[in-house]
């Protein structure tokens, strides 16, 4: 085994100081025209500050500071980080030839690579880069019109549907359970034995639980909600004699991750998408989708401020290909349970593309998909699987974009492009849709006038029927509860760009100053600051749904001062499919439950930032049905009652 001398350690560390320091000098003289972030710690740039806060509320406080434009350091990168929508505009509409790519966690070669892993990877549209994002999003964007949106109406309702199911099984009031529920389950509420969630001030970011909160998202993004996968919950069993019964207190954003990992991964896959765990899976390397969906989610990340992220921000660009192959070698664990993930979820999606292709054939249609050698999974993948044998749905993401043509090469996609859109829209597309329900959720169980006026809404509509895509008008005010949850909650708090011209571009702001950003840099949109910005926001803390339905305020707001989905061409893809599983989901739930919080649960609610914004250890609610002996309970009696 080869030992470092102590020296050779500290020359190797000073040189990479002096190299980061060098760097950071450089880049600060370019950008000497906007206002740099103080203090510039000296190894890690402020990074370092996020270890006290939290990202996006140290955004915030130098958003009050600074202004609308500001720079700070992640390592040697500088990052542009903007919270005036006009500059925001600018970046992503106005400029946006010059900022369409987003910048790369670790700097991958450009061009052709002959490694079908890095492949797979750089394939997914979120990180796509060039012509080649801009040919892929074209040929994705008609699985989100409004034909493709209304052919998902039925897997919404029926992912509803099971989440109804598993909350009306768990949601049997708790009399003296004695065994401890899983994570996700349901609990006794009263005098449970649970350690409560702690205490945290506005937004969670209080710096007692910064170190917790990094370490946590290191070690996984949405545990709660995937436990709940890998061990679904049993109803609490009724001891005996019986105490008086109380209410069930349940995870209900464990529960919602559950359902919407079901309906983007059936959407993806185009086959039934069981959110049946099995660990055993995992650990015999036998293929099982909500296992790799689970070691993706848990195998670490790369997010700049905590865990291997911060390693990339300290080495020259090209070292960084370098340093993350050893990083994987190092740290062997992780790398194997990303292995099997990537493996697990390639080779579903290869299997399906390929039945669906085999079936196309037989039936005479037209499909463009090019075939290419990249598989790296032995056979036994396929054998093992399964989905051996199962012929995705017509309307899937695998089965359209088989059909898809590619504008740049005039051909069809490749095989490993198609592929990798399973993953991508599912790691961009379930959690993010499962917190801001469970925001939404958390909102209306403290605001009970706006309880009522939504159930206001749904009854109206009816208590049993199933809403569609084609209802949506019908739901004005669940749309503003979802607009002023996302406002208040964005989950994807941040979002970013690269400035990739060669010549750089220039901002204007509104007071005529002229910021250039040159070539490399990165540029954070502060989604969060923006949405609790004073200058843009009637009492911005407050929840306060009419905001969105009072059209003097409306009109009197900056277009863009509510950017949940991001903006411009490269804005969210999926913001569509997101409201409307929304909106399914809030009046199907609502038409049935109100929820009260738990005990347990503490106010503010606690916030989590790992890749999206998350309530922390969960939302613990009471469920409380609201159709008695056949009769629902009304909206004034709930509010009555509240
Ligand atoms: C409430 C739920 C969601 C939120 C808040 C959200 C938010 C975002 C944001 C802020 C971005 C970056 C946009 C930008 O940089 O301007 C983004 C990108 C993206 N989202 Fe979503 N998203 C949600 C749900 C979904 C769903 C359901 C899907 C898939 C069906 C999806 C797929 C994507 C993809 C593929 C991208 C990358 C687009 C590109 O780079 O071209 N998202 N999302």
């Amino acid at each position: 085994m080869l030992s470092l001398a102590p020296w050779a350690v500290a020359a190797a560390a000073a040189a990479l100081w002096l190299l980061a320091v060098g760097y950071r000098l450089g880049w600060r003289w370019r950008l000497r025209a906007i206002p740099l972030v103080r203090p510039m710690p000296p190894f890690l740039g402020h990074l370092k500050m996020f270890r006290r806060q939290p990202m996006y509320l140290a955004y915030e406080e130098w958003q009050r500071r600074y202004g609308g434009i500001f720079l700070c350091f992640f390592g040697k990168n500088p990052v542009v980080v903007l919270s005036d929508p006009d500059l925001i505009r600018q970046v992503a509409v106005k400029q946006f030839a010059k900022f369409h790519d987003r910048p790369s966690i670790v700097a991958m070669p450009s061009g052709r690579t002959r490694d079908k892993r890095l492949t797979a990877i750089r394939s997914g549209l979120l990180v796509a880069r060039g012509g080649y994002w801009g040919s892929l999003r074209a040929a994705m964007n008609p699985l989100f019109h409004s034909t493709a949106l209304q052919s998902y109406n039925s897997v919404m309702n029926s992912c509803v549907g099971r989440f109804l199911e598993r909350l009306q099984d768990m949601s049997a009031p708790a009399a003296n359970s004695g065994s401890g529920p899983a994570e996700g389950a349901a609990a006794p509420a009263a005098g449970a034995e649970q350690p409560a969630a702690a205490a945290d001030g506005e937004g969670g970011g209080g710096q007692q639980h910064a170190e917790h909160d990094a370490q946590h998202t290191a070690a996984g993004g949405s545990d709660a909600a995937l436990a709940a996968l890998a061990a679904p919950a049993e109803p609490a069993a009724p001891a005996a004699p019986a105490a008086p019964a109380a209410p069930a207190e349940l995870d209900v954003h464990a529960l919602l991750g559950r359902m919407t990992l079901e309906v983007i991964g059936t959407a993806a896959f185009g086959v039934d998408f069981i959110t049946e765990g099995d660990e055993q899976d995992l650990k015999e390397g036998k293929p099982n989708l909500v296992a790799a969906v689970k070691a993706i989610f848990s195998a670490g990340n790369f997010t700049p401020s905590n865990g291997a992220g911060v390693v990339f921000r300290l080495v020259p660009d090209w070292m960084e290909p370098l340093f993350f192959v050893l990083f994987l070698r190092l740290f062997g664990p992780m790398a194997r349970k990303l292995e099997y993930a990537r493996s697990t979820l390639m080779s579903t999606a290869d299997l399906l593309m390929q039945a669906a292709r085999k079936q196309a054939v037989a039936r005479g249609e037209e499909v463009h998909m090019v075939q290419t050698d990249w598989r790296w999974w032995s056979q036994d993948w396929a054998d093992q699987n399964p989905y051996k044998g199962v012929t995705p749905a017509p309307n899937s993401v695998l089965d359209m974009l088989m059909r898809a043509t590619n504008k740049e090469t005039g051909r069809g996609l490749l095989d490993v492009q198609i592929a990798a859109q399973s993953n991508t829209l599912i790691a961009a597309g379930y959690e993010t849709t499962a917190n801001a329900i469970a925001f939404a959720i958390f909102c209306l169980a403290t605001h009970p006038e706006a309880e009522a006026r939504l159930l206001a809404e749904v009854d109206a509509f009816g208590t049993d029927k199933e809403p569609s895509l084609d209802d949506a008008p019908r739901f004005p005010y669940v749309e503003a509860v979802m607009h002023e949850a996302l406002r208040l909650y964005p989950p994807a708090h941040t979002t970013n760009r690269e400035c990739t011209a060669p010549g750089g571009a220039t901002l204007v702001g509104a007071d005529g100053r002229q910021y250039h950003i040159p070539q490399g840099v990165w540029v954070h949109f502060n989604i969060w600051g923006l949405h609790h910005s004073e200058e843009h926001w009637k009492e911005p803390r407050a929840f306060r749904p009419e905001r969105f339905l009072d059209e003097d305020e409306v009109a009197s707001r900056h277009p863009n001062a509510f950017i949940p989905f991001g903006l411009g061409p490269r804005n969210c893809i999926g913001f569509k499919f997101a409201l409307q599983e929304m909106m399914i989901s809030l009046v199907r739930i609502y038409q049935r439950w109100t929820f009260k919080l738990a005990p347990r649960q503490s106010q503010p609610l606690p916030l989590r930032m790992g890749i999206t914004l998350a309530p922390k250890d969960g939302l613990w609610v009471t469920p409380h049905p609201r159709h008695t002996n056949g009769i629902a309970a009304t909206a004034a009696s709930v509010t009555a009652a509240a």
